[in-house]
């Protein structure tokens, strides 16, 4: 099966077109106030409406409270969520449990440590996002984290990878640790928040080439 790859924060029309013709699988609309990338529930319910079906749209939240979670989900009624912050196992999943949405989990994967601290994930989640440690915002900072610590996991439940990809180093993802879904924001942008569509194609090509 060839690698799913997930294009993250998108913003505009023409960018979700980009990436679906490009070939991602996911696409991805940040949730989130404090990032360069926040879409307001209305334009992320009409960025929805352009996605064909066999692409997944992916709502990504952080630390929300149980009301504006709900909110999030009834407006853009996406086919997955992803939480990038502190949520719980118990938290991901009562909402897997409520919604019978995916449920994703992103984790700043810093050590072995925290490799073994996501095993408490493993039947609350549908997919383990394994990012960069968390700076100032909780991800889409554009940094890479030890993809050596995957190395020889024995993964448990679906997985993916993301954090400072790009065009140039996803390949060598991929075929360094095997990674079945790709996830890259900032390292397709002109500027904070600003999509390139070459960068998509780009990106889509060297993933689906690997
Ligand atoms: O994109 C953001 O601004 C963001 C804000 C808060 C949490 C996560 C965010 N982005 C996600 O982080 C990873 C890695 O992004 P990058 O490729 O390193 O920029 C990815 O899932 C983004 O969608």
């Amino acid at each position: 099966m060839s690698v799913q790859i997930k294009i993250c924060g998108l913003s505009t029309p023409e960018t979700i077109d980009a990436a679906v013709d490009a070939g991602a699988t996911h696409v991805g609309l940040v949730h989130f106030e404090p990032s360069a990338r926040h879409v307001s529930l209305e334009d992320a319910a009409k960025l929805r409406a352009r996605v064909p079906a066999n692409v997944k749209v992916v709502l990504l939240l952080v630390n929300q409270q149980p009301d504006a979670t709900a909110k999030a989900l009834a407006a853009v009624k996406p086919d997955v969520v992803q939480f990038h912050g502190r949520e719980t196992p118990e938290w991901t999943e009562m909402v897997r449990e409520k919604t019978q949405l995916k449920v994703w989990k992103a984790l700043g994967l810093k050590d072995a440590g925290t490799l073994e601290r996501s095993a408490a994930y493993v039947g609350k989640v549908d997919r383990l996002l394994f990012d960069a440690p968390a700076k100032a915002l909780p991800g889409g900072n554009g940094t890479a984290f030890d993809w050596n610590l995957l190395a020889g996991h024995k993964h448990l439940v679906d997985w993916g990878i993301a954090g400072g990809l790009t065009p140039d180093n996803v390949a060598e993802a991929i075929r360094a640790i095997g990674a079945p879904l790709v996830d890259s924001s900032s390292g397709l942008e002109s500027a904070p928040g600003v999509k390139d569509v070459d960068l998509i194609r780009a990106f889509c090509k060297a993933a689906l080439e690997a």
